[in-house]
């Protein structure tokens, strides 16, 4: 593949990326992070802005020493001090860059730096000039390029190559231009700057208005070749340019890119953004394209109905590509009987187990009901029909907890099974734990709490606080939700739905094993 088709993915999830958080990264967190943005392969990593704590300086430099693969990369303003800190942080880089960078529009130039652009392009060719005893490898961004006349982008962009940048970076610092905007800056540059060809040209946008992607795509479309870019789009505002999505778009879309490339290893792409998210503490939002929770599930008939007879027509590319093992196909009252079949066919059930139009009415019922169907649900349902949430064997009479500042919290829980009333009191750390341990105590099951969700649903003081629990038992996962305005009583509605779910795959348990006796007997 020649060189020139090659679009380079430089990755700024550890500097512009962390400008997003409130808190910023311990070192030990950047550094686990750094190793998961190497295996993507990305060519430049930007880890940091050396001169601007003790402490970035040092992640710059154990990076610069540790990750091996990509060039890494330190930002400095085009100002001595910045660029001595970048220098000395990344000196043991086996490939290193630095990053220098000034604002170019006028707004910028009179109220932020309060200088003419004759003044700023000085100080850029004497920063890059200084950056060149530290590296041949030069990047220069003419900062919110996106709101600075064409003329003026071209007037230092000439004199940044003259001094010797080898990257011209095009930021569109505040997301404000649209695509078409944005591929003309590009051309324009491409053919008005004499010695643009000395310089790879690169692009740097925020999505302010959406638009990061598509500008950074377009861009690539009138020329640019590379794409500064983060995990999951994080960065300053509302973030940038989204890693997954340019290499997806452009792996996907080979028959318009084509001979266009990028060297990311696309496989790896849920692994990181799942880190990032996790470390950094952004959840992904579920529709977000390419790594959110919905990215590869179908929920309605009509659509599962078709990935079951050919995936491609409802998927433009296959999740294992992005490194997810496969795709979902989520039981809700959307769902038609094409993938109900399927499920049961999976779960070990042949068409005579069950008589497909009527289950179908008591999944609709239960799925109105309840939202998602589960396996287990399902499996309930072809042995008990006409099953109904309410058919609870546990069901909670009263519920008290008490917690005072500095002491352990307690509970008392009375649920009643069957015609029992158990009741029983416990402590923890908090009331939620003590009246877990409370119901534990009365179903003496071995459960393991896996994931404790909480939502608001609703606003103001008297929203509800929506619980959803994922607990295992015997090897088996259940979801249990609960809602109510007192979080506590939604913890505990949600863990006594998870014993109503165990009690039901009890119940279908016995059944099988009745069914595989009669089989048995019926065969001898
Ligand atoms: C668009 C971007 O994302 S750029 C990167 C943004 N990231 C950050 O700002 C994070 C790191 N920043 C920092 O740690 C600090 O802001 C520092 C260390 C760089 C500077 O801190 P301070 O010296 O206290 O200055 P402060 O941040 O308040 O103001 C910025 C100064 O840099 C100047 N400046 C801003 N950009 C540049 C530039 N590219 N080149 C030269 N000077 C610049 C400003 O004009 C201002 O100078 P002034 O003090 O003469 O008015
Ligand atoms: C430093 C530059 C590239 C930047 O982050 C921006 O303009 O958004």
């Amino acid at each position: 593949m020649s060189a020139d088709n090659k679009i380079w993915i430089f990755d700024t999830t550890l500097r512009d990326g962390e400008q997003a958080l409130r808190a910023s990264l311990s070192q030990k967190q950047k550094i686990q992070l750094a190793h998961a943005i190497a295996r993507l392969n990305v060519d430049v990593m930007e880890v940091g802005f050396p001169v601007s704590s003790p402490g970035d300086f040092d992640s710059v430099q154990r990076i610069a020493r540790e990750v091996k693969g990509p060039v890494i990369c330190g930002l400095a303003r085009a100002v001595a001090g910045d660029i001595e800190a970048c220098g000395a942080a990344l000196k043991d880089a086996e490939r290193k860059r630095i990053h220098t960078f000034i604002a170019t529009s006028p707004l910028h130039l009179e109220y932020k730096l309060r200088k003419t652009l004759q003044q700023a392009t000085e100080q850029a060719v004497a920063a890059i000039r200084q950056a060149s005893r530290y590296t041949d490898d030069i990047e220069f961004s003419c900062e919110d390029a996106g709101r600075t006349p064409i003329d003026d982008l071209c007037y230092i962009i000439e004199r940044a190559i003259a001094a010797g940048a080898t990257t011209i970076n095009i930021p569109d610092t505040v997301g404000y231009t649209i695509p078409t905007e944005f591929a003309a800056i590009i051309h324009a540059l491409k053919n008005k700057v004499p010695n643009i060809d000395k310089a790879r040209l690169s692009v740097h946008c925020h999505n302010d208005l959406g638009l990061a992607v598509a500008n950074s795509i377009s861009a690539v479309q009138a020329g640019a070749r590379q794409i500064e870019c983060t995990v999951n789009g994080i960065g300053e505002r509302a973030g940038n340019c989204s890693l997954e999505e340019v290499a997806m778009i452009v792996k996907t879309r080979q028959d318009v890119f084509a001979p266009l490339y990028t060297n990311i290893k696309t496989t790896e792409i849920y692994r990181s953004s799942h880190l990032v998210s996790q470390i950094c503490n952004m959840p992904i939002q579920p529709n977000k394209a390419v790594v959110g929770e919905n990215a590869f599930a179908h929920s309605s008939g009509i659509h599962q109905d078709g990935v079951l007879k050919a995936q491609n027509t409802y998927e433009i590319m296959a999740p294992e590509q992005v490194g997810i093992r496969q795709n979902e196909l989520n039981l809700t009252s959307r769902s038609g009987r094409h993938v109900i079949q399927h499920r049961l066919n999976d779960l070990g059930y042949s068409k005579d187990d069950y008589n497909l139009d009527e289950l179908y009415q008591s999944f609709l019922a239960l799925a109105d009901q309840k939202g998602r169907v589960f396996d287990y649900d399902l499996e309930a349902l072809v042995f008990f029909q006409n099953l109904q949430e309410q058919d609870e064997f546990y069901r909670l009479e009263f519920l008290s907890s008490s917690t005072h500042t500095g002491h352990v919290a307690s509970a008392t829980v009375g649920l009643r099974c069957g015609d029992n009333l158990l009741t029983e009191a416990a402590t923890g750390n908090g009331p939620v734990e003590a009246a877990f341990q409370a119901i534990q105590r009365i179903s003496k099951l071995p459960i393991r709490m896996v994931d404790f969700n909480l939502s608001a649903k609703g606003s103001g003081e008297d929203a509800l606080g929506q619980v959803d629990i994922i607990a295992e038992f015997e090897g088996r996962r259940f979801h249990g939700a609960g809602l109510a305005t007192d979080i506590v009583r939604a913890s505990v509605l949600a863990y006594v739905h998870v014993l109503n779910m165990i009690q039901r795959a009890q119940q279908v348990d016995a059944c099988k094993q009745a069914r595989q006796r009669t089989a048995g007997a019926e065969t001898e």
